[in-house]
């Protein structure tokens, strides 16, 4: 899909999560959360429609990711920030995981090989990705300097990725586009 097929669709609706304990204590400032936004809004012409800040605790994390997927209308992409590595409170995963009906590990995989051109610590972060009902979640690093990067290689291919999600395209995944009207 090119910028031009991405601008037909109606904006993306965004949800950003910030795992942090740190930060959902308020003892670190949360930078991640906000460029996540800043980014969704930029690059992707997104209407941010919610962001909240959780501690790296299972049930928090995933309670916030299953309101957000029951909300009507709820958010084509949530976005969380944090608790993706090997730190022993690191647990979005786990927490995605749990929630997911669908997972979609090719997401991350593919942002993971092209920011490894920048760094092997890509592989650091375990994120998931997938859906829960018509919500896709993908899980990003803590670091702003990570999560951006992991989004940015995913901008290209999320507009399509959410217009299937919403089924709202037929395609062969390569060529001729089949737009169902609404
Ligand atoms: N929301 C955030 N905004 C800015 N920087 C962050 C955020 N979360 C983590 N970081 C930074 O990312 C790096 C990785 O930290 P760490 O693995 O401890 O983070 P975390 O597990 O995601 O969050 P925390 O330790 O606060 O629960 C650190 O430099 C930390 O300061
Ligand atoms: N693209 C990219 N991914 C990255 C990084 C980075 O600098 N760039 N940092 C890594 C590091 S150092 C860690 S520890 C893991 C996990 O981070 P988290 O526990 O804050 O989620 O994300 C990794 N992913």
């Amino acid at each position: 899909m090119t910028m031009h097929d991405a601008a037909k669709m109606l904006p993306a609706r965004v949800a950003v999560l910030t795992v942090s304990d740190r930060c959902s204590r308020g003892e670190a400032a949360d930078t991640s959360g906000p460029a996540l936004v800043a980014m969704a809004r930029e690059r992707l012409g997104a209407d941010v429609v919610a962001t909240a800040c959780v501690a790296d605790e299972v049930e928090a994390i995933g309670a916030q990711l299953r309101m957000w997927a029951c909300e009507a209308p709820a958010p084509d992409l949530v976005l969380t920030t944090g608790g993706t590595g090997l730190a022993p409170r690191d647990v979005t995963p786990e927490a995605t995981a749990a929630v997911l009906e669908r997972r979609h590990e090719g997401l991350l995989e593919l942002a993971r090989r092209r920011c490894y051109k920048k760094t092997p610590r890509t592989y650091l972060s375990r994120g998931e990705a997938g859906t829960l009902a018509r919500t896709l979640i993908i899980n990003l690093p803590g670091s702003q300097r990570g999560a951006t990067e992991m989004l940015e290689a995913l901008l290209d291919i999320l507009p399509h990725a959410i217009e299937t999600l919403r089924g709202d395209v037929q395609d062969d995944g390569r060529g001729e586009v089949v737009r169902h009207e609404r």
